[in-house]
């Protein structure tokens, strides 16, 4: 590793949360989780295709037990985002830098509120999927592309990965693109939370009508709220959708099997609130809205 060592800390020991702080000591960074649960490790594994890689990586189990470090990681589900305000408490100093690893499009908002003022905030998109199986174990399926903004704090970030096995991709048109990976949210998020299936799912065809119709309700969105969603972005998200393999789940299907809330609001949500706004009609983003407000807790596994 070229850049000097660095103290990370990981809020959130999910599947995100765990590959990366795994991918990170790997590399040589002095790593901890922040947990709300027992210890993730010692050791923390990530089955790749590659075969597996498997870090030391402390876990801290509560807000106590930290202490400032030069960044912070928060890997937690978007609505848990405020739960995690006791640990930035303790772990952020003048120089802490935080990055936030979720799903969604308005990454700063959401965690601004909760930083002193002045705390560089980096919104990160991750173009990876990886699945918990088992606690400090995850799968990972497909991706290796973290995308941020162009601007410095994010540039310093990218050299914590520089040479590892996770991409971080500076890029200038973050708005676009956090949209390009809400069109990929809003087609696979749901169908695949609804349906209890996984990624093969889209081999049906009236599926892949529904996906189509999702699309061009989120760009419509997109476009009439003044994004700058070229045709580049649209392809872009709709090749994300065709390489992810048939066995991939999402995010949004693994907490419905898991008893969890799932993201609605912040993915499905976003956009239709955005469509609202505009006056753009999205009727089939509001009925899986509907539907996946009206679900009841948990569902079997498929
Ligand atoms: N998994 C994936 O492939 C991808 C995920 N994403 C996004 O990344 C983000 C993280 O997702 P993912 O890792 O899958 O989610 P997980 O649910 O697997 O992990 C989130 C973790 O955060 C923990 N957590 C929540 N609140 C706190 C808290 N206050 N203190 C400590 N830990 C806390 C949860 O604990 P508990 O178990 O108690 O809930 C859970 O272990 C989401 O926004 C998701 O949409 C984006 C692309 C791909
Ligand atoms: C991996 C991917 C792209 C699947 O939609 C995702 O973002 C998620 O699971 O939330």
């Amino acid at each position: 590793m070229s850049y000097p060592s660095q103290r990370i800390a990981v809020i959130g020991a999910g599947a995100v949360g765990t590959t990366v702080a795994a991918v990170l000591a790997a590399h040589g960074h002095r790593v901890v989780l922040c947990s709300r649960h027992s210890p993730a490790g010692p050791a923390v594994t990530v089955d790749r295709a590659s075969g597996a890689l498997t870090a030391a990586v402390p876990t801290l189990t509560g807000p106590g037990q930290a202490e400032a470090v030069d960044w912070v990681l928060l890997a937690t589900k978007a609505y848990d985002t405020a739960s995690a305000t006791p640990w930035l408490e303790h772990l952020v100093g003048p120089r802490t830098r935080v990055a936030v690893l979720q799903n969604g499009i308005d990454h700063v908002e959401r965690v601004r509120p909760l930083l002193p003022l002045g705390i560089r905030i980096v919104p990160a998109l991750l173009y990876f999927a990886v699945e918990l199986v088992g606690p400090g174990h995850t799968r990972w399926s497909w991706g290796t592309d973290i995308v941020v903004p162009g601007d410095d704090p994010a540039a310093e970030f990218a050299q914590l990965f520089a040479g590892g096995e996770l991409h971080v991709v500076q890029r200038k048109d973050f708005d676009a693109v956090a949209w390009q990976k809400i069109l990929v949210n809003v087609v696979t998020n749901p169908i695949t939370a609804l349906t209890g299936r996984r990624m093969e799912v889209f081999r049906d065809g009236e599926i892949d009508v529904l996906a189509h119709t999702l699309m061009e309700e989120a760009i419509a969105a997109a476009r009439a709220a003044g994004v700058g969603l070229t045709e580049e972005h649209v392809n872009q998200a709709r090749d994300v959708i065709c390489g992810l393999a048939p066995d991939t789940g999402t995010s949004m299907l693994y907490d419905r099997l898991a008893g969890r809330p799932t993201e609605h609001q912040l993915i499905l949500g976003a956009v239709a609130r955005t469509a609202d706004a505009n006056g753009v009609p999205a009727p089939a983003i509001h009925a899986l809205l509907a539907l996946l407000h009206a679900l009841p807790e948990k569902v079997p596994a498929a």
